[in-house]
C-alpha cells in the first residue's frame, strides 16, 4: 500500500540546508500497522509531513513514497488533494487543526460520507462517535468543536478519519492527550478497523505502549535514521540494534516489579545529527568503535549496526 524509498527532508536553516530525515525507507502491506518510533526530533513527525505533502515552507523532500505506486512526493497538488481525506485519512496531534469551529461535530463527520443520503450519512456519524465512547453521541453530534474537551475532539477527528474507511491512515501520536482508559480502547478501535477494512496504519509516536498494543512492524528512528525495523514482537523480546535496547530499557513495566528504577540513554541527541557522517547513535552508544563515527552504517536486513551484525 505505501513504499517509502530513501525519504530526505531537508531545511533551510539560515541560509544552509539541515538534513533532518536522512533516508528513511520502510513499507506497509494492506491491513499492516507500522509504528515510527524515536525519541523527540528524531524525525518521525516529518516523516508523515512529507508524504502529506505539509512540510513547512523552508522544507524540501526526497526520494520515494509510493502508494498504490503513485509517487506522493512528485504528485501534481491537485492530485495529492484528492488523495488526502479520501484514500489517504490522517490524525494529526492538535485536532483544531482538522475540525472546522463553525460547523456542527455531526454535519463535519457526515460530510465525509458524502455519497450517502444525508439521513444515512448522519446516523452513520453518531454510530462511529458511539464507537470512539463519546457519551450521548446523538445530542453530542448537534454540537460544535469548541463545546468539547480536549480529549472528546481528538476522538471526533479519529471518527471522521475512520468514517472514511481510507485505504491509508497516517496517525501523528493520536491518543497522546487521551487519558489511559480511553487511549487503550482507541488502539483497539484502530486495529480492529486495519483488520476490517483492510486499511495500512502508519503510527509516529514515542509510546512503546501504543506500539505493543497496535502495531505488527515498527520502525525505529534516531537522528532521522532508520536504526531498525522489525516485527513488534519480535522487538520486545529482542532488541537487536544498540539504541533500540537503550528505549526499551527505559520503558517502565508493570511485568518489572524488581526493577523500579527506570534506566535512561546516557548523553542527549546531537542535534542536525543527520548532516554529520557516521552513525548518528555513535556520541550515546555502548559498542561505539573509531569506524561508526567515520562511516554510516545502512539498513541490511532490518538493522543498520555493523557492531551488532558483525
Ligand atoms: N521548519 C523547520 N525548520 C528547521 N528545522 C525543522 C523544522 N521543522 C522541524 N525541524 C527539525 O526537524 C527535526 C525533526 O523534527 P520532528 O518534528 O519530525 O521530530 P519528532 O521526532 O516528530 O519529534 P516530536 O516527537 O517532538 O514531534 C528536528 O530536529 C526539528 O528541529
Amino acid at each position: 500500500m505505501l513504499e517509502i524509498k530513501g525519504l530526505t527532508v531537508d531545511f533551510r536553516v539560515e541560509g544552509r540546508m539541515v538534513r533532518a530525515v536522512d533516508g528513511v525507507s520502510l513499507s506497509i502491506a494492506k491491513g499492516q500497522v507500522m509504528g515510527l518510533v524515536g525519541e523527540s526530533g528524531s524525525g518521525k513527525s516529518q516523516v508523515l509531513y512529507a508524504l502529506m505533502g505539509l512540510l513547512a515552507e523552508n522544507g524540501r523532500a526526497g526520494g520515494q513514497a509510493l502508494f498504490q505506486g503513485q509517487d506522493l512526493l512528485t504528485m501534481a497538488p491537485r492530485a495529492l488533494d484528492l488523495l488526502r481525506g479520501k484514500r489517504i485519512a490522517m490524525i494529526f496531534q492538535d485536532p483544531m487543526t482538522a475540525l472546522n469551529p463553525y460547523q456542527r461535530v455531526g454535519d463535519q463527520l457526515a460530510e465525509v460520507l458524502f455519497h450517502l443520503p444525508k439521513a444515512q450519512a448522519w446516523e452513520r456519524a453518531v454510530a462511529m462517535l458511539e464507537r470512539v465512547k463519546i457519551p450521548d453521541a446523538a445530542a453530542r453530534a448537534r454540537r460544535y468543536p469548541h463545546e468539547f474537551s480536549g480529549g472528546m475532539r481528538q476522538r471526533v477527528m479519529i471518527a471522521m478519519a475512520l468514517l472514511a474507511e481510507p485505504d491509508l491512515l497516517l496517525a501523528d501520536e493520536p491518543t497522546t492527550a487521551l487519558d489511559v482508559t480511553i487511549q487503550a480502547q482507541i488502539l483497539d478501535l484502530l486495529g480492529e478497523l486495519a483488520a476490517e477494512t483492510q486499511t495500512a496504519i502508519l503510527i509516529v509516536t514515542h509510546d512503546l505502549g501504543v506500539v505493543a498494543r497496535l502495531c505488527d512492524r515498527v520502525t525505529v528512528l534516531y537522528g532521522g535514521r532508520v536504526m531498525e525495523e522489525a516485527g513488534a514482537e519480535a522487538l520486545f523480546e529482542a532488541p537487536r540494534h544498540p539504541y533500540s535496547q537503550g528505549l526499551l530499557a527505559a520503558t517502565p513495566r508493570m511485568e518489572a516489579p524488581l526493577a523500579p528504577r527506570m534506566t535512561t540513554i546516557p548523553g542527549t541527541p546531537r542535534a542536525g545529527a543527520a548532516s554529520l557522517p557516521g552513525c548518528p547513535f555513535a556520541p550515546r552508544c555502548a559498542l561505539v568503535t573509531d569506524r561508526c563515527r567515520k562511516e554510516t552504517p545502512q539498513l541490511i536486513e532490518g538493522i543498520a549496526c555493523r557492531e551488532v551484525t558483525r
